[in-house]
């Protein structure tokens, strides 16, 4: 348990971690100028509790016009970044790129770039040491397939992933975890609080074995996966869930914003 230094009224918090609630909205390939323009400018209107980092992740091709347009307040993220040093590379944005227009976070080894465009654990972990050698933030993402959780093999196909991040960045520095089953994304099944808190817990403890506890204490693990303005608030309430990354509803700026402050249910009365 954790106390919030500075504010009494906020009382204890119930966290397992020592980091600040993070809230990562990816809009995945979603948006038009228009849209984008009326979702920052609900953005900008929304009233977001104060202990919550909060990023959004546009398509590449609007980043800058979200960084021009939307509150300080609220941090930009990439969705993806290529391995190394940008050069002759088509279609790919370089972690230099994305640190000349004022970007700092990416996101990494999301299962759709795991599954749909193949990419391996092994080629993530390159990405995550390149982009956090850039001075990139990354939220890195692992999470299982529905047949590997019914195999009983969750554990195994998280750790794998996790290996490949701390091999490549040694300490984890500037790195939130997210846990995002893939048989949540998208599909409205959220996982229970339950079966999402024995995940981030089984991470925070592989954590401490095989990188540090210090690193377990400070690394924020996210829930994504059809997290929304109605169930967020009971899983927040668990332990070591220290927030969540949100797909489709992260694109209603009122709703992204009830999730956002989903953390007060983290707070208890002293
Ligand atoms: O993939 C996700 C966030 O990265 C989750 O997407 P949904 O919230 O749409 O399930």
């Amino acid at each position: 348990m954790q106390q919030i230094s500075g504010n009494a009224t906020r009382g204890v918090v119930t966290m397992a971690g020592s980091g600040k609630f993070f809230v990562g909205g990816n809009w995945k390939c979603n948006g038009t100028k228009e849209s984008i323009t009326k979702l920052v400018s609900d953005l900008n209107n929304a009233k977001i509790e104060e202990d919550v980092d909060v990023v959004v992740a546009p398509p590449f091709i609007y980043i800058e016009q979200v960084l021009n347009s939307l509150t300080p307040r609220i941090e930009v993220s990439a969705q993806n970044a290529w391995v190394g040093k940008g050069g002759a590379f088509t279609g790919e944005i370089s972690a230099e790129q994305l640190n000349d227009i004022g970007c700092k976070w990416v996101i990494l080894g999301h299962s759709e770039r795991r599954h749909i465009l193949g990419e391996a654990s092994e080629f993530i972990g390159k990405k995550c040491s390149y982009a956090v050698s850039k001075d990139l933030k990354v939220i890195a993402c692992v999470g299982e397939k529905l047949e590997e959780r019914e195999a009983g093999k969750t554990f195994d196909v998280v750790f794998e992933q996790l290996k490949a991040f701390a091999d490549e960045v040694p300490g984890l520095p500037n790195v939130v975890i997210a846990y995002e089953p893939v048989w949540a994304i998208g599909t409205g099944k959220v996982a229970t609080p339950e079966q999402a808190q024995e995940v981030h817990a089984a991470i925070r403890k592989w954590l401490k074995d095989n990188v540090s506890a210090e690193a377990a204490s400070r690394t924020r693990i996210i829930y994504g996966g059809s997290v929304n303005g109605s169930n967020s608030s009971e899983l927040a309430k668990k332990e070591d869930i220290d927030g969540f990354l949100v797909g489709g509803a992260s694109l209603k700026g009122p709703e992204f914003a009830i999730i956002v402050n989903s953390v007060t249910a983290k707070r208890v009365a002293v």
